[in-house]
This record gives structure tokens, sequence and C-alpha cells, in this order.
């Protein structure tokens, strides 16, 4: 009896939708045009009002084709992680510029998300472009992210839901980005008009600070600095000051300058402007360069003691002895006028400060500026004032500690019996980390731990013998000098 009614009920309810069908078709049909528009608007009004759910769409493509939006990107990227782990049907994408492939959920797929108690679902739709005015219907179909959730939900998904996909989007974006190391050749504009500022290669360079050779504190020190620059966007509005910062970099050669450089890059996730300034042909040029630099990248300025010639800073020792007294202000236009015209480059100090303070700095922040020097002692000290080189890193020979880094990245080991000698020689001398990892690089995988121990304890007993011999010499040198 109850199924009967049941399949009475579905017989009814089916052949009041059929009517209604039917009713809505021979209106759309032969109703005048407004009438037709007046009852479609207060058919969605009713939808709407009966339907407790809010639909959001975003769009891959705004206005023209040719701007994919900021937004679905990080939507796809978002959802990228959830997608793979609940749709059935996903699409494997290697976005431009991507160092990875990402899975995203096919068309019509649907996968839910849960935030602060509430279920989202999000499908991937896509509709049909509008014909050109050519008749031309050939445009490709745009897709569309929708995402549904409750009413009562509305304030909340408004509020925080959106900020945090659009949030954690992002953060997706960039750690799935190639990162680029951009370099500045000559150029020659006239031959060459749409040369672009930068050139440009993947940046694969695998340093980290876990290999780099130095005293554990002072390593976790820079990477704390890093680390809370990186973190500080907040700080540097509140404060008002371009969000940047400097670091010098000093020390013999083959003390991990460069390694370092590329470590910080690999922390921080960022891109490598390396800035040879010798080719700079003027501080046009300069400016120009820094206008293309973009954010979230190390602008890296090697051996700056050689990029320009400083005898400013030498002449400006001497005169200081004949005249004390000159006012500081006479001193910088001394040096300023030494600076320009030296070498090919016509870049000045000033050039230099103004570009390191970042006085044309177009958009966005979040850059570092790294300068590397063997000789901290011949840069100006405009250069290299806190406030544009705010943290001084010395790099010096290799301590006992550094050579323990070295040999677990480099042998595997973080104890043996030829590490007492080791230390012993490298408290009475001085080595480099490139020195020692020379000397620890097996030639061959069969080569055993204790050759390659073997070879640094005879290196480092060679440097010392080699530096007692220079002293004595010294020694006698001066004995012989006439008084
Ligand atoms: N502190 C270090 N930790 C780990 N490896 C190091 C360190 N210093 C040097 N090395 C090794 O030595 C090589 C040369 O080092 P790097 O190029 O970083 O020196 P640098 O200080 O930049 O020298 P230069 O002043 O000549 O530019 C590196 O490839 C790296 O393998
Ligand atoms: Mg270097």
């Amino acid at each position: 009896m109850a199924a009967i009614t049941m399949a009475e009920m579905w017989t009814t309810v089916g052949s009041t939708i059929a009517s209604f069908m039917f009713v809505w078709t021979i209106i759309r049909q032969y109703c005048p045009y407004e009438v037709r528009q007046f009852l479609e608007k207060s058919m969605h009004r009713l939808r709407s009002f009966l339907n407790p759910y809010i639909h959001v769409s975003i769009d891959e493509f705004m206005g023209t084709r040719l701007n994919r939006s900021e937004a679905y990107a990080a939507v796809e990227a978002y959802l990228s992680t959830n997608s793979a782990k609940s749709a059935k049907r996903l699409k494997l994408e290697m976005e431009k510029d991507s160092k990875k492939i990402v899975l995203t959920m096919d068309e019509y797929e649907k996968v839910t998300d849960e935030f602060q108690g509430a279920e989202i679902s999000w499908v991937l739709g896509t509709k049909s472009s509008q014909p050109m005015g050519n008749g031309n219907n050939s445009q490709p179909e745009r897709r569309y992210y929708n995402l549904t959730f409750h009413k009562r939900y509305r304030e909340m998904i408004a509020e925080s839901y959106l900020e945090h996909v659009m949030k954690k989007g992002k953060e997706i974006r960039v750690k799935n980005r190639q990162r680029k190391l951009y370099t500045n050749g000559a150029r020659d504009e006239y031959a060459y008009p749409r040369q672009p500022m930068w050139s440009d290669v993947p940046f694969e360079d695998p340093a980290r600070f876990e290999s780099v050779a130095m005293e554990a504190e002072k390593k976790q020190e820079i990477i704390e600095d890093l680390l809370t620059f990186s973190q500080s966007r907040d700080f540097y509005a509140r404060i008002g000051k371009a969000w940047k910062r400097g670091y010098l970099l000093y020390g013999p050669p083959g003390t991990g300058k460069s390694t370092m450089i590329a470590a910080m890059a690999n922390l921080l996730n960022y891109d490598v402007y390396d800035l040879e300034l010798t080719a700079v042909k003027d501080n046009t040029e300069l400016k120009k360069l820094l206008i293309e630099i973009t954010g979230k990248s190390i602008i890296v300025i090697e051996d700056i003691d050689c990029s320009l010639d400083l005898t400013g800073h030498r002449k400006k020792k001497k005169t200081e002895k004949e005249t004390e007294d000159k006012n500081e202000e006479e001193k910088k236009e001394n040096n300023l006028k030494d600076w320009e015209g030296k070498g090919s480059s016509k870049v000045t100090l000033s050039g230099l400060l103004n570009f390191i303070d970042g006085l044309w700095s177009a958009s966005g922040g979040e850059r570092i500026i790294v300068f590397t020097t063997n000789y901290v002692e011949k840069l100006d000290p405009a250069l290299i004032r806190r406030g544009r080189m705010d943290k001084h890193i010395e790099l010096s020979y290799c301590s006992f500690e550094g050579f323990k880094v070295l040999a677990k990245n480099y042998l595997l080991v973080e104890t043996h019996p030829l590490f007492d000698t080791i230390d012993r020689l490298m408290e009475e001398t001085k080595i480099t980390p490139a020195d020692v990892a020379e000397e620890l690089m097996r030639k061959s995988p069969t080569e055993d731990v204790e050759k390659s121990l073997s070879k640094l304890i005879q290196a480092l007993e060679e440097v010392k013998k080699e530096a007692a011999t220079k002293k004595a010499e010294e020694e006698t040198r001066v004995k012989h000098q006439p008084q």
C-alpha cells in the first residue's frame, strides 16, 4: 500500500515538474522580452531565497585573456594539496617558471575543505566565451573555481577563509617556483635596443647553511637574522622604512663568502641578482637595473673593492694628515670626484649609495643586498655604515669546529682518532675552508677516511712550515734594514 502511495507521489511530482517546464518553455518562447526578463529575475530571486548556499566564482582571466588572475593561481595552488588527496580525476600541470609539477583537480571535480568548523566545497567549472564580433567562435573556454558554503558562514569566509586561501596559495607558489640567477652583462643599446637589462638562468646552487663551515653559534645568529628579516613586512611598514637589509661579507679568498650567499638564497627562497658593477655604464643604467629587480631577491656585488676605483679613500687618508680640520663635506666631495670617471664604468659612489638606499625602488620590498670583499679596510665608510650594510660578517680561516662540519659533509664522520692532531695543527696554522674542503674531497669513492684526513694533516704541516720560513725571512730582513 505504502509503495503504491510512494509511486503515486513520485508521479505527481514528476508531472508537476514536467508541466512547469512546459509552461516555462512556452513563456520563454512567446512572451515579450520585458515580461520574460521580469519572470527570469523573479525566478532567480526565489531560487536564491530558497537556496541557503552562497557561491563565489573566481575566474582564471580578468578582463583581457592575457592577464591570468593572481587569485585564481593562488586558489589553484592552495587546492593542489587538497585535490591531490581527495579528487578522483586530476590533471598534471607545470606552470611556466615553476620547478615542480602540480596535480590540480580536473573540470567538474569537487573537493571539500574545512575551516573553523565550516564545510566549504570547490568545483572547477568552465564557461564558453562570448563569440567574437566577427563571428569567430573559436575562443577557448574560460575556467573558473566555484566556491560554495552555507550562508551562515558568510562573514567568516569573507573575512578569514579567503585571506587564508590566498596566503597559503601564494606561499605554495613561491615554494614551487623555479628561482633564477640574474646577471647584467655589457649591453649594446644601439645594436639591441630591446635587450633586457638582466639575463637569467635557473638558480641551482645546492649550498645550504648546514654545510657551511663556521662556528655553530655564529651561523645560528645569521640564520635567525635572515628569517626575522623575511618575516618583518609589517615591522618595516610600521617604521616607514624600505623592506631591505644589507650584509657585508668579508674575509680572505676561499672562506665561504660566495657559498654563504647561495645558502642565504636557498634558505629564504629568493632569486639572486649578481650585479657586475664594471659592466654598468653609468648611474642612469644602475637606476634602470634597480627598477627591474623584483621582490624576494638577493642583490650581490662581489669583490666591491675591485668593482670601482677606490683611490678616493686612499687619498683621503693622505690628506687627513695634512689638513685635519677639513670639514666633512669637503672630504665627501673629494671622494665623489675620485670615484667618477675611473675605468670604463662611470658609476659613482653617490650613485651606488643611492642604489643601496633604494631611492628609486619601484615596487615591493624584501630585498637583501650583499657586498663581498677581501679587504674591508679599503672600503669607504659611507658605503658600509649601518643602515646600508646592516650586518657585517667576517668569514675567516677554518676553525676546528668548521673542520668538523666539513668532515661530516665530505666524509660522513663526526669523530676520528686523527681529529686531535688536526685540532692542534689548526690552532697553530691558518688554512682556508676551501683548502680543507679540497683535501677532504675523495679522489675515488673507495678512498678511505683515514687517507683523506692524513692528506689534510700533511697539508696543515706544509702550511705551518711555510709560515715559519716566511716569519724567519721577515725577521732577517728587518734585522738587516738600515736604521
Ligand atoms: N665556510 C665554508 N664552508 C663550506 N665550504 C666552504 C667554505 N669556504 C669555502 N668553501 C668551499 O670552497 C669553495 C670556494 O669558496 P667560496 O667561493 O665560497 O669562497 P669565497 O670566500 O667566495 O672566495 P673569494 O673571496 O675568492 O670569492 C666553495 O666551493 C666551497 O666548496
Ligand atoms: Mg667569492
